[in-house]
């Protein structure tokens, strides 16, 4: 393939689109307990087939499906480990999807192989966190932009070189650097050089993988305002995966929530901000912290601990740790009610008091109010599994461990079965801000 220093403008891709760029269509990524070749694969000589899949699998991604149009920045937030690194390594096809579909430009990415694919392959490009371990010390900057050129049979030794140098030139680097080595360059120096990298074949989506976290705070803004510009330039599409809202903030034209392999919700940015619908990302945008000097801290903290992907909660992802989560139908309970019932419960579940007597627990959860009717009843044996005062055969609460019982009691007929528990959700809504689409997996728009 010949190469010219010359860079595909936005212009010239604008002849190109028709539809969303990327589609994914229930993409899963599930990693085996023991990664690797035979990760998930589980052998016992007594069983037949002694080969089984484990099914105790890491469900990092879970059933995804997003678009992605030409010429926008997704953001991809999300805590760490919620599976977003995953996400973007299965799109590049870095990482097998376990199932689902991945269309760049309406191919099926898993129906391209050998030269196909690998044309494909320079169309989409990563740049990762750590631009540090990414770059390679005994390479010249010259030598590491070129590379990808290299691998993918662009242009001669001239070619390659004055596209390298232009490069330099369009990431904010000076073309003389390079014959020079990256340990001669600052972080968000070498960022740029990253970028240079990422830009040499020309791709036109880039996944771009918590590009600015390892930077200070006054450089990110620096990088982030030269991805814009070259984004606007070469009419690059970008999926910018970072757990920092500020920097999604700056950077996104729509918003993707991931909460332990699902996306919550979707929205465009000033939709997404101005306008949560998600729970989660209610509580993320909370836990910003205040920049106000008066206030300490930050506000809202999500309260309980990320389950395991290994076993995530059915439904809602989110419905262990939802301030929100919906009263189950087959009590009619009080709002009030509900609230009380829902935060004895975490607490019994998390064991976040100190065993009391019946009568102070119904005081302290339940202003001495409990629900009426059967879920008072479930309320009562649970009190009386933890309470110090109720002694059954003998035991203390402790010693028959009642704080187990009394899970259970609650656990089962409230959180199961909840719809919370019972359904996924999945709801288009109508945005408040902006035309674009408003996607929240809450039951609460049901
Ligand atoms: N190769 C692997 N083998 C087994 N489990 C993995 C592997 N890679 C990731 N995981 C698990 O998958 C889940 C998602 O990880 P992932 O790195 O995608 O999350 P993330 O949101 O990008 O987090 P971070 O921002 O910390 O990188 C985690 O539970 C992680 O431990």
């Amino acid at each position: 393939m010949a190469v010219s220093s010359d860079l595909r403008t936005s212009e010239a891709r604008d002849a190109d689109r028709d539809g969303p760029l990327l589609e994914l269509e229930g993409v899963s990524k599930y990693f085996g307990q023991g990664s690797g070749l035979f990760g998930g694969l589980q052998f016992d000589p007594d069983t037949f087939p002694p080969i089984s899949v484990d099914r105790e699998r890491v469900k990092a991604v879970d059933d995804v499906s997003l678009e992605i149009q030409p010429g926008e920045t997704l953001g991809l937030v999300g805590e760490s480990g919620c599976g977003k690194s995953t996400l973007g390594r299965t799109i590049l096809r870095l990482l097998e999807p376990t199932d689902g579909d991945i269309y760049f430009r309406g191919e099926n990415l898993a129906d391209l192989s050998g030269e196909k694919l690998r044309q494909k392959r320079s169309e989409i490009q990563m740049i990762f966190q750590d631009p540090q371990s990414s770059l390679d010390p005994r390479m010249k900057v010259g030598q590491i932009i070129e590379e990808p050129m290299r691998a993918h049979g662009m242009g001669d030794d001239e070619g390659r070189e004055a596209r390298a140098k232009e490069l330099l030139e369009k990431v904010g680097l000076d073309p003389r650097h390079y014959n020079r080595y990256p340990h001669a360059f600052s972080g968000g120096q070498r960022q740029r050089i990253n970028l240079a990298r990422a830009l040499s074949v020309d791709p036109d989506f880039v996944v771009c993988d918590e590009p600015v976290s390892a930077l200070d705070v006054s450089i990110q803004a620096q990088v982030l305002n030269t991805m814009e510009r070259l984004q606007d330039e070469f009419g690059l599409t970008y999926l910018f995966i970072a757990h920092d809202l500020s920097v999604i903030r700056h950077i996104s034209d729509r918003v993707a929530v991931m909460y332990l392999g699902h996306i919550v919700e979707v929205a465009e940015k000033e939709e997404l901000f101005e306008n949560p619908q998600h729970p989660y990302t209610k509580a993320l945008l909370e836990s910003i912290p205040v920049p106000d000097p008066r206030e300490s801290g930050a506000r809202g903290v999500l309260e309980g601990e990320v389950p395991s992907p290994q076993n995530p909660p059915s439904g809602c992802r989110f419905r262990t740790r939802c301030p929100q989560l919906i009263a189950p139908e087959a009590y009619e309970l009080t709002e009030e009610e509900w609230a009380h019932t829902r935060a004895f419960m975490r607490a019994v579940k998390r064991r976040t008091f100190e065993p009391i007597a019946a009568a102070e627990m119904r005081r302290e959860f339940f202003d001495d109010d409990l629900p009426r009717g059967d879920a008072g009843e479930i309320v009562r044996d649970a009190i009386d599994a933890i309470a110090t005062d109720t002694e059954r055969g003998g035991e203390s609460a402790d010693e028959r461990d009642g704080w187990a019982e009394a899970t259970d009691h609650l656990l089962e007929p409230f959180a199961e079965q909840s719809i919370c528990a019972r359904e996924r959700p999945a709801y288009d809504l109508e945005p408040a801000y902006g035309s674009g689409e408003h996607f929240a997996a809450c039951h609460r728009h049901r």
